[in-house]
Formats: C-alpha cells, sequence, structure tokens
C-alpha cells in the first residue's frame, strides 16, 4: 500500500460546536493506482486528504505513508517526508512568482540538495509540453500550463504519493483534461500513486478507483469509475 489510513478520528471544535470531520475512516491506497476521494460537500474530503499527506494533525488512528507510521515522526521528519517522499499538486497552482517554471519545478529537490535522476526531468517536461515554456514566470503562463508545471513539480521527485487537491478546479475543461490525463499517463506510464479530491464526476472518471465520504465515514467504492457511475453513487449519497 502507498498510503493507508486505520480508525482515523478528527475533531474541530468544543462543547456544542464540536464536529467530527472524520468519523473513523479506514482506507487503503494502493500503489501504482489513480484514486479520486469524492462526497458531497463537507463530508471530510480535504480533512482526509490533509491527514494523509501530513499537512494536518488528527485526534486519533494511524496514518502510513510506505511503512512510514507518520503520528510516530517528529515534526523535522514529518517536514522532511513531505519534501521527499510526497507531491502535491494544489487548485491554486501555489508557484512562487518570481522563479522561472524551471527553477519552480526544481525547487523541491534543491532545497533537498538533490539533481533530478538523469533523464527524468526532461521526460517530464516533454510528456507536459514545457520545453519551450521553461524560462517563464508562472504570470507569463495560462492556468492550465501553471497547472502542468505544478504537476512536474510534484513529480520531479519521484514521490511514494501525489496528492491532488481540486486540480482541475480553477481551469477549463480542456485545460483540465490535459492535466488529467497527465496525471492518468504518470499513473500508468511512469508507475507514479495520484490521490486527488474532486467534486467533479468527469475528473473522477479518469482515475482507477473512486472513494466516497459522507458525514466523516466512508460511505462506498467505485471501482473503473464513468462519469454516469460516479454520478449514480453519488445520488446515493444525496450529494
Ligand atoms: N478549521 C476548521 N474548523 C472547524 N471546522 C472545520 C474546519 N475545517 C473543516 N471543518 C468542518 O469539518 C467538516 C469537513 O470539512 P472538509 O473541508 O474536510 O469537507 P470537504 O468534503 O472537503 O468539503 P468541500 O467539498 O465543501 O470542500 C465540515 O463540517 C467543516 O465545516
Amino acid at each position: 500500500m502507498a498510503v493507508s489510513a486505520r480508525d482515523l478520528v478528527k475533531v474541530y471544535g468544543k462543547g456544542d460546536a464540536v464536529v467530527r470531520a472524520l468519523d473513523g475512516v479506514t482506507v487503503s491506497f494502493a500503489a501504482g493506482q489513480f484514486t479520486a476521494i469524492m462526497g458531497p460537500s463537507g463530508s471530510g474530503k480535504s480533512t482526509l486528504m490533509h491527514c494523509l499527506a501530513g499537512l494536518d494533525t488528527f485526534d486519533s488512528g494511524s496514518v502510513r505513508i510506505g511503512q512510514t507510521d507518520i503520528a510516530q515522526l517528529s515534526d523535522r521528519e514529518l517536514t522532511t517526508l513531505r519534501r521527499d517522499r510526497v507531491g502535491f499538486v494544489f487548485q491554486a497552482f501555489n508557484l512562487l512568482p518570481t522563479l522561472s517554471a524551471e527553477q519552480n519545478i526544481l525547487l523541491g529537490l534543491e532545497l533537498a540538495g538533490r539533481k533530478p535522476e538523469g533523464s527524468w526531468f526532461d521526460t517530464i517536461v516533454a510528456s507536459l509540453g514545457l520545453r519551450k515554456r521553461l524560462r517563464h514566470k508562472p504570470s507569463e503562463l495560462s492556468g492550465g500550463q501553471q497547472q502542468r508545471v505544478a504537476c512536474a513539480r510534484a513529480l520531479v521527485t519521484k514521490p511514494d504519493v501525489i496528492f491532488a487537491d481540486e486540480p482541475t478546479g480553477n481551469l477549463d475543461s480542456r485545460s483540465g483534461a490535459e492535466v488529467l490525463d497527465f496525471l492518468r499517463m504518470s499513473v500508468r506510464e511512469l508507475g507514479q500513486t495520484v490521490i486527488m479530491v474532486t467534486h467533479d464526476p468527469v475528473a473522477a472518471s479518469y482515475a482507477d478507483h473512486v472513494v466516497l465520504l459522507a458525514d466523516g465515514r466512508l460511505a462506498g467504492e467505485v471501482a473503473r469509475p464513468t462519469t454516469d457511475s460516479v454520478l449514480a453513487a453519488l445520488k446515493t449519497l444525496g450529494a
């Protein structure tokens, strides 16, 4: 398993205002698979992803990335794990505005004192169609190009897992399809593992597997999803 959670509980607030954002979630994400996390608004999707990625703490239960139980790590070890073994793609791209596309892609590796392996950088840049854009700043790139730079940045470290939070939320459907095609290709052809939160049944149909949440609990799964099968599953949750 690339990532797994066991009896995961995350509570926000106190007293009357208490919200069990995750109410005992046990789920695992196979290596070399593209999984989408879906569910109604407020069902706990973002909370689950943040806990799985070591971006947020949880109240009880456990999370493993590979063999590593992340609750056992110090803050410093967790920072290193996120930097070296996890890739992130966010809805808002989150590129550094003063750096070129190439510098943005390589920043994480440089911070770790590493260089990309062999032809890996070239492979990623070529498959994302970014070769002619490497010297451009984010403000000189379209939204779709910026998100492709963010995908390259996530992939260049060859992480154990890439977490994508609504990666197509700010893109038109054509740019969104390019990003989803790339994420799927990175899984099928480059052997990566991708976990994506999305509201969009079309985006979810690119995944190998869909995990459904409702009220902070696992509420179903859809294997080999299509847009229609995802819509039907969401309907049963009242989404
Ligand atoms: N910082 C916080 N403080 C208090 N409650 C929170 C906080 N973050 C999330 N929640 C609550 O936890 C629950 C789960 O939120 P979460 O953002 O994980 O849901 P989601 O499925 O990602 O929703 P959406 O699809 O709307 O983004 C919600 O009831 C939300 O109001």
